[in-house]
């Protein structure tokens, strides 16, 4: 009789692209990648300007579609969706953070954070009662009320986060996401995207140029022409 210890199982793959390839006219955005992220897993995504990076992230994220290859997100084709089923599925189960929050300036946070939620139908109150707890989350409970013009850079960004966040997203895209913050906030800031978004379950893709915000990453994914160049694996 062999006695077996048990396998640990991984966590299962969330997103997933195969094969992409995308061309705008005659210039190669991507020359065929292929990259999977799990539940759970932060994944930066690296390499020169000008070689791909947020290419790659806009296919992932049904934002422009491949000239060839498939986007999958759990265990479901995205790639070929019309303009209207990727809108709803941008909605209702992926989460995006830019470098420029891209807050409304008019509204305060809790409501720029419920908005998504009211856009899909869900009433005033309860968008605004989810947003709120959601801010708390983010170590924001006391700044609800204060609109994008009243909050540190740092303090936008959680609310972009917790935009992002707030209607429990399958996959998180951020691009840059601490580019226009200091070293020292960037890292807050990255660790509470990380750590929030993958806590959930989520996978997370975060174009960066920055060292420091790919080491707060569990794999990181080097694009060079198109390309991956290099995979390198668990940071964490
Ligand atoms: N809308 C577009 N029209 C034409 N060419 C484009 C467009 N978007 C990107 N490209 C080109 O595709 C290639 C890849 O661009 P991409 O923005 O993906 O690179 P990147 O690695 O994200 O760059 P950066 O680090 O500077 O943001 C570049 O040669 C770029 O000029």
């Amino acid at each position: 009789m062999s006695f077996q210890s048990p396998q640990p199982t991984q966590p299962q793959i969330v997103l997933s692209g195969h094969g992409l390839v995308k061309y705008y006219g005659d210039v190669v955005g991507l020359a065929g990648v292929d990259v999977a992220v799990r539940s759970g897993e932060a994944l930066a995504v690296m390499g020169p300007s000008g070689n791909g990076k947020t290419t790659l992230l806009h296919v992932l994220a049904g934002i422009l579609t491949p000239d060839e290859g498939e986007v999958w997100l759990v265990g479901e084709r995205v790639d070929q969706l019309n303009d209207a089923a990727r809108t709803v599925l941008r909605r209702r189960r992926l989460g995006f953070v830019f470098q420029d929050n891209q807050l409304l300036a008019e509204l305060p946070a809790d409501e720029n954070v419920a908005l998504p939620l009211m856009v899909d139908g869900m009433s005033r109150r309860e968008a605004v009662g989810r947003a709120r707890t959601m801010l708390a989350q983010v170590g924001l409970a006391a700044e609800v009320g204060r609109r994008p013009g009243e909050l540190s850079g740092g303090q936008a960004q959680r609310v972009a986060i917790a935009r992002a966040l707030v209607g429990e997203p399958q996959a998180v895209f951020a691009d840059e996401p601490t580019g226009a913050l200091d070293a020292a906030t960037g890292a807050q800031v990255i660790d509470l995207l990380v750590g929030a978004a993958t806590y959930r379950g989520a996978a997370v893709v975060v174009v960066t140029h920055d060292n420091a915000v790919a080491a707060r990453c569990h794999r990181v994914l080097r694009i060079v022409d198109g390309r991956v160049s290099e995979s390198l694996g668990a940071n964490r």
